[in-house]
């Protein structure tokens, strides 16, 4: 099995706050998550979309899974992507950020070589972490397998349990000065921001 060789992109949330499915945003007349995934396909050979619907990627450089436990949230589509994943360590995104950031990317990879944990993410000052733009190992899946089936959720809480290498925010802004590497659209106040900013 080979180390980094898998991607995942989570796409089976509700999409409430947004007001419709989150993986039809599209930017430039192309869908987001098609674009995450024209990226990711020339960092990682195998790319996972967790989804309900895989009808919408057919023709995409891709193959599709869906949450075995339902109902769950975030961690489900990390559980049941982790199971799928062919390499030891997996990139874990979510269908509603823009940014990805290849030196970030490698730079984790780099700190996972090292120091050989479960999960490689970053945390905020305030302690808060970010779930997405982060590794994952594939030895995970039986402890988030046992954690969701106790009814919890929280990604926060299942990594206070790993062993975890986390990138500490003055060392993320060197490669992403706003963080902007972490933004994620939930309602299209946000799409539209992001939009000026970006003239997109
Ligand atoms: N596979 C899977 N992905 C999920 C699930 N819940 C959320 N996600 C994904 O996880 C990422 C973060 O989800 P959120 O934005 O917090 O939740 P959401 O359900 O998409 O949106 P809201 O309904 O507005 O909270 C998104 O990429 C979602 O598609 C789930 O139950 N299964």
């Amino acid at each position: 099995m080979n180390r980094f060789g898998s991607a995942m992109i989570l796409a089976g949330g509700k999409s409430k706050r947004m007001g419709f499915d989150k993986q039809q945003l599209s930017f430039k007349h192309m869908k987001l998550i098609d674009q995450q995934i024209e990226k990711l396909s020339h960092l990682f050979e195998d790319i996972i979309v967790v989804t309900y619907n895989p009808h919408y990627y057919q023709n995409l450089r891709c193959r599709t899974v869906c949450d075995e436990l339902k109902e769950k949230g975030p961690l489900a589509g990390i559980h049941v992507g982790l199971k799928h994943a062919i390499s030891q360590y997996t990139y874990v995104l979510a269908c509603d950020m823009p940014h990805i950031n290849r030196a970030y990317i490698r730079y984790m990879q780099q700190r996972i070589g090292i120091h050989e944990v479960d999960v490689c993410l970053t945390q905020h000052e305030s302690k808060r972490m970010e779930p997405f733009n982060a590794f994952y190992a594939k030895s995970m899946v039986k402890k988030i397998e046992r954690y969701l089936l106790k009814d919890k959720r929280s990604v926060c809480g299942l990594i206070a349990q790993c062993e975890a290498y986390l990138v500490d925010e003055k060392q993320a802004r060197h490669f992403s000065p706003q963080l902007n590497m972490f933004l994620n659209l939930n309602t299209m106040e946000q799409v539209k921001k992001y939009q000026r900013q970006k003239d997109v």
